[in-house]
């Protein structure tokens, strides 16, 4: 199929599913709007591929209220009261966090009451573990079906491209970061969801203050994925004002797991050296020596995430926050490692593509708003941090030696 034809069929399928949407909340095409929006997609199903401007005028000029539309319709309004917990679905949650969110989840809520899902096929022990769904977050039926059929409450949209595999593939990383997000935006405003999308210190750019950075202040991120976390900071917190969407946000730091394996990203080497420490006693990093940039054990991140969705509206005085643990080099941490590994070697052969980004990104955040408002508050630094993970490492590996 040309390009010309897969655009014009995504944005047919953009604009039938919405007039589905409309039909849906409101009963039958006998409104002016939906008839009106029924002829323009019959218009464009009978179009040839060159013919798809007045499409593309068509669906920017649609006022829609995803919020009014919730309201109007009875057979969404599954009330926070009627369970004495919420109905949590992670999407992207075979990545990194995902699987440590709906176990820590799944403890306060019960296991039922958290639905991992991705487009992955699950390890059997997260399948064993909990309810597991596919579900891609590109397929905006499949989702509402979801959210509907398992009376979704609370959605912690996880799915993403990070930043060196979006690097790797902007199509994609754009699709999934930014159609994806709309999806989940309009199912969560629909349905009157609490949603949390977690942003990034990649989400600032060269031009923002780096040492440190404030919650408020320039992003102009130069990764596909930076300028997708910025534009879902604005979507969300535009849809909070506009609609009421509940939306809640935490920028992240580079996230350290010993259990669970990062997914591309700039920061990823502060997990590696751990593995490569115990397995081989060498490590080749692919920063240089002296990158600075703000980190965080995955125990505080999952913890500040429910922190901060359990946090009452009155308090939080903003959407979206940044949240801070550590920072440091690959040298200090080369260095914390060898203090309990002293024969570990380092050796650096810098990646190009990922210097450039980290080189760009805060070396230190600023969260003193996370701590004020909802009591952020970190647990691990370095020395806990190193010592947690090559305990956890060290005595995996031992356990997989002996068998
Ligand atoms: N891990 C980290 O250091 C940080 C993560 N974050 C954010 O936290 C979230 C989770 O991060 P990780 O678990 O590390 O990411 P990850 O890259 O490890 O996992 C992302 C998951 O999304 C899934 N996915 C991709 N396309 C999909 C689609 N079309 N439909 C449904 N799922 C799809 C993938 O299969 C993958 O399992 C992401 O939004 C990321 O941007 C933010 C800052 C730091
Ligand atoms: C900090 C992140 O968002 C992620 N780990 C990445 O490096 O892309």
């Amino acid at each position: 199929m040309r390009r010309g034809e897969i655009a014009l069929q995504e944005k047919t399928r953009t604009l039938a599913d919405l007039v589905l949407r409309l039909f849906i909340h409101f009963g039958d095409l006998k409104m002016p709007v939906v008839r009106a929006l029924s002829r323009v997609a019959k218009q464009a199903l009978l179009a040839p591929a060159c013919t798809c401007q007045p499409l593309a005028v068509a669906v920017r000029n649609i006022s829609f209220s995803p919020r009014q539309v919730t309201s109007d319709a009875s057979f969404h309004s599954v009330s926070f009261s009627e369970t004495d917990h919420p109905k949590v679905l992670i999407t992207g949650g075979l990545g990194q966090l995902g699987v440590g969110l709906a176990k820590l989840l799944r403890r306060r809520f019960g296991n039922n009451n958290v639905i991992l899902s991705d487009i992955r096929k699950p390890p059997s022990h997260v399948f064993h573990s909990g309810p597991f769904i596919y579900s891609d977050i590109l397929d905006y039926k499949n989702l509402r079906e979801i959210v509907v059929n398992n009376r979704i409450t609370w959605l912690v949209h996880y799915s993403a491209l990070l930043s060196a595999v979006g690097e790797a593939n902007v199509p994609l990383a754009r699709a999934v970061n930014i159609t994806g997000l709309h999806n989940i935006l309009d199912i969560a405003a629909e349905h009157g969801l609490r949603l949390f999308v977690p942003s990034t210190i990649g989400a600032f750019g060269p031009t923002s203050p780096r040492n440190p950075t404030p919650d408020l202040c320039v992003q102009r991120p130069r990764t596909i994925y930076g300028v997708s976390k910025v534009h879902a900071e604005l979507m969300g917190e535009y849809y909070h004002h506009k609609y009421g969407l509940d939306f809640r946000c935490l920028r992240y730091p580079g996230i350290i797991s010993a259990d669970s394996q990062p997914g591309g990203g700039t920061t990823d080497y502060a997990v590696q050296i751990f593995h490569d420490a115990v397995k081989t006693g060498k490590f080749e990093c692919n920063l240089k020596p002296d990158t600075r940039l703000p980190m965080m054990y995955i125990d505080d991140c999952l913890r500040a995430t429910l922190e901060v969705m359990e946090a009452p509206a009155d308090t939080l005085s903003m959407r979206t926050y940044n949240i801070n643990a550590m920072s440091f080099t690959p040298e200090e941490l080369a260095a914390e490692v060898q203090k309990q590994l002293p024969d570990l070697q380092v050796t650096y052969d810098i990646d190009l593509v990922r210097q450039a980004i980290a080189d760009s990104w805060p070396m230190n955040f600023d969260d003193d708003n996370a701590r004020r408002d909802w009591g952020w508050k970190h647990e691990y630094d370095l020395p806990e941090l190193v010592q947690t993970m090559l305990n956890f490492i060290g005595s995996d590996s031992r356990v997989a030696r002996v068998n």
